[in-house]
C-alpha cells in the first residue's frame, strides 16, 4: 500500500506524517504538491493524507481555500471512486470543506489555540489513547439528525475522553458535539481527526499510541479505513 501526502502552502505537519509513515510504519510516501493533480500512480487501495497545518494562511475558514487547489480536485475523485483519504486536523477541516465529510470545524469553545496532550477513545474500545492536540478550530459541528445518523451508521471514530475511557464534558478540550474528535464517511473509505497521530508514533517522541492509529490504514482487508479499536489494539 502507498501513501500520498498533500503538500498546500501553509501546511506544517506534512514532513511529519511522511517521517511516521516512512521511518515508523515502512510504508512508502510519495509527497504531492497542491498545484498538481496527477494521482495515477495510486489505485484505491492506497491512501492520500491530507496533512495538518495552516493551509493557505487559514484565511476564510480553515481549509476554504485549500478545498479549490487542482490537487483537491483529484482527490475528490479518488475518494468518490473509493480511494482510501486521511485527513489531520487542518486536513479534517480541508475534507469538511470539500464536502467529503458532513459538518464543519468551529472555532474552539474557549477561542484559543489549543496544544496539548488528549485523550480519545475509538469505537467499541474502552482503551484511551493519549494523542496531541494542535488547533485553533477543532470544535466539531454537525445538526442533530447529522449526528444521529453518524452515531447510527458507526460513523463516529473517535471521541475525547479521560485518560480511563470516560467520555465526560471535562474530557472535551474544545467543545466538540457529543466530545467528537474523529469521523469516517458512510462508505468508510475517507476519515478526519483533529488530534495527530503522527506526533506520536516512535519512543524517541515519547509515546506511540498514534501508531496504533495510523496501522489502521494498513491493515483494513476490507477496505474500510478503520478498525475498531478493540482490533487495534492486537497490533
Ligand atoms: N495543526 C493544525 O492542523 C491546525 C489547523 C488549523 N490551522 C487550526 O488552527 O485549527
Amino acid at each position: 500500500m502507498k501513501f500520498g501526502v498533500v503538500v498546500f502552502p501553509g501546511s506544517n505537519c506534512d514532513r511529519d506524517m511522511q517521517d511516521a509513515l516512512q521511518n515508523d510504519l515502512n510504508q512508502e510516501v510519495t509527497m504531492l504538491w497542491h498545484k498538481d493533480k496527477d494521482l495515477s500512480m495510486f489505485t484505491t487501495d492506497d491512501c492520500i493524507v491530507l496533512p495538518g497545518g495552516f493551509s493557505y494562511g487559514d484565511y476564510l475558514r480553515c481549509g476554504a481555500i485549500a478545498r479549490f487547489s487542482p490537487m483537491m480536485q483529484s482527490v475528490i475523485e479518488f475518494a468518490n471512486k473509493g480511494g482510501k483519504v486521511l485527513g489531520v486536523c487542518n486536513g479534517f477541516q480541508v475534507l469538511c470543506e470539500a464536502g467529503l465529510l458532513p459538518g464543519v470545524l468551529l472555532r474552539n469553545a474557549n477561542q484559543q489555540f489549543i496544544s496539548k496532550n488528549i485523550y480519545i477513545k475509538g469505537l467499541g474500545s474502552n482503551q484511551a489513547l493519549k494523542i496531541p492536540i494542535a488547533h485553533g478550530e477543532g470544535r466539531y459541528y454537525a445538526d442533530e439528525k447529522t449526528l444521529d445518523a453518524l452515531e447510527a451508521n458507526g460513523q463516529v471514530i473517535y471521541r475525547y475522553c479521560d485518560e480511563n475511557g470516560n467520555i465526560n464534558v471535562n474530557a472535551n478540550p474544545n467543545g466538540a458535539t457529543r466530545n467528537i474528535a474523529g469521523i469516517r464517511n458512510a462508505n468508510g473509505n475517507v476519515f478526519g481527526m483533529m488530534p495527530h497521530p503522527e506526533r506520536a508514533t516512535s519512543e524517541a517522541l515519547g509515546n506511540i499510541d498514534g501508531k496504533i492509529i495510523l496501522n489502521a490504514l494498513l491493515i483494513n482487508p476490507d477496505s474500510t479505513l478503520v478498525k475498531t479499536s478493540a482490533e487495534l489494539v492486537n497490533f
